[in-house]
């Protein structure tokens, strides 16, 4: 197995350009599913998730042509075209669905489009439980039947098809917001969406609808109003750029005391992060195509975050704020109130060093001068990326095993990192 080995203390300086929204794509790619039209995706970013996501489309009869492996990291011209004729197979497999956990997302589009879906139910993971049953509710909301059998979701639409109904959420869900609206595009009638999310991939993925001839109004807000339509066409759509990964490398910036100038991307997308990040005295500031961060010769000072929703500080970067605490001035108090055990990287952070206590859903940092390379093991995706931070300010070797996570979500990370002065090395095993 592939490990990654960091030689610490270098500091950042340079450009990184940011890739497409890895959770953008996984919502947008199901949406092929939807109509027999083709759907041109631009922006793609290059991930295992995106692979996992082409092959499953590809059971179910998409057709792909994948000219993005084609683009340089640094042009967002990175197409693929999905095109499913018609469904071939509506059963999502277990081995495919236990891999990647937005597979469920093919769930609402093939109900509505091909009126039945045999979808492998998720299961938990690292970071929590996860359920899947706001999904299943919002779907039997819009009239489908849901049987569980087998450790698989079977869905069936009504004879005449999925029909608009009013769905609320007892609390904020991304993939049950997304599963809901694209059934609700070809439901018979109004479909309401109450306490939606709205985090950007949820914006994202209802103006790509849109473009494909879909009514949907509320965009951007909690209400979502959806008037069904009897089919969706063809439609070109750009993938926003990933929050995650250009918070994930401001706050590289920051850890190694160092300044990066983040491009083909957009602050507006982590305003809560960079507000963070600004509390702790570091510059950002706006700059060509994206912005700069700035962490020079200051020592960030301890800041207390709580992981909410959209427009909140996002659970997808709390790990990295906590290795950037793990080294700041004084403690901090980081809540995590979305994943009921995303903590999973802290014994890690503390065999380089790291001080940090957990009571309940909290943890308390208390910042050190600096940490110490250590073999450390990655277990969840952003757990894997807090210890390549944390690996980039010790000193001395950091080795990483399990990076596959990393693959995930990440993009060329050795290279991108390296471009900006970081020794760091991925060593296939
Ligand atoms: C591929 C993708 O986009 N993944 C993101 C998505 O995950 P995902 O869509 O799985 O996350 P949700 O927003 O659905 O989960 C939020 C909370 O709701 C709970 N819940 C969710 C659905 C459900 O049917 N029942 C239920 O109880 C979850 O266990 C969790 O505690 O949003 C999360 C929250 O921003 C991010 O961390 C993930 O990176
Ligand atoms: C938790 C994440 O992804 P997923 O929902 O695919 O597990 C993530 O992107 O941090």
């Amino acid at each position: 197995m592939d490990c990654i080995r960091i030689e610490g203390g270098h500091r950042l300086d340079g450009t990184i350009f940011i890739s497409g929204a890895k959770n953008a794509a996984l919502a947008l790619m199901p949406a092929c599913l939807l109509s027999d039209r083709p759907l041109t995706l631009t922006n793609v970013p290059r991930l295992a998730d995106i692979a996992s996501m082409i092959s499953l489309l590809g059971l179910h009869g998409a057709s792909v042509d994948a000219a993005f492996d084609k683009g340089d990291a640094d042009t967002t011209d990175r197409r693929l075209t999905l095109h499913t004729r018609t469904i071939a197979d509506a059963t999502a497999p277990y081995d495919i669905v236990r891999k990647m956990r937005a597979s469920v997302l093919v769930l609402g589009p093939l109900v509505a489009r091909h009126g039945h879906a045999r979808v492998s139910l998720p299961g938990g993971c690292a970071i929590g439980t996860r359920p899947v049953d706001l999904h299943l509710k919002a779907l039997e909301a819009l009239g489908a039947e849901i049987i569980l059998d087998g450790g698989y979701i079977e869905a069936r639409a009504p004879s005449g098809g999925l029909r608009g109904g009013t769905i609320v959420f007892p609390c904020v869900t991304v993939g049950g917001t997304e599963n809901a609206l694209m059934a609700a595009t070809l439901a018979r009638g109004e479909t309401v969406i109450e306490n939606a999310a709205r985090e950007p991939e949820i914006t994202d993925l209802a103006t790509c609808l849109n473009a494909m001839g879909a009514r949907i109004e509320g965009i951007g807000t909690n209400t979502l109003h959806i008037q069904g339509v009897s089919s969706l066409t063809a439609a070109t759509h750009a993938i926003l750029p990933d929050r995650i990964e250009t918070g994930t490398y401001a706050l590289a910036a920051a850890i190694t005391r160092g300044r990066l100038h983040l491009k083909q991307t957009d602050a507006d997308l982590l305003r809560a992060v960079l507000e963070h990040l600004e509390e702790a005295g570091v510059s950002v500031t706006p700059a060509d195509d994206g912005f700069i961060v700035d962490g020079r010769d200051r020592t960030p000072r301890g800041v207390d975050v709580m992981t909410k929703p959209y427009p909140g500080f996002p659970t997808d970067m709390q790990a990295q704020w906590m290795a950037l605490m793990a080294t700041a001035d004084g403690a901090s108090m980081i809540t995590e109130s979305i994943f009921e055990n995303r903590f999973m990287h802290v014994p890690e952070l503390a065999r380089m060093g790291a001080d940090i206590n957990i009571h309940g859903g909290s943890a308390i940092v208390r910042g050190r001068a600096r940490l110490s390379g250590a073999q450390v093991m990655a277990t969840d995706l952003r757990a894997s990326v807090c210890l390549v931070l944390a690996g980039l300010a010790a000193e001395g070797t950091t080795t990483i095993n399990r990076v596959y996570h990393l693959d995930r979500g990440y993009e060329t990370v050795e290279a991108k990192l390296a471009g900006c002065g970081a020794a760091i090395e991925r060593v296939r095993g």
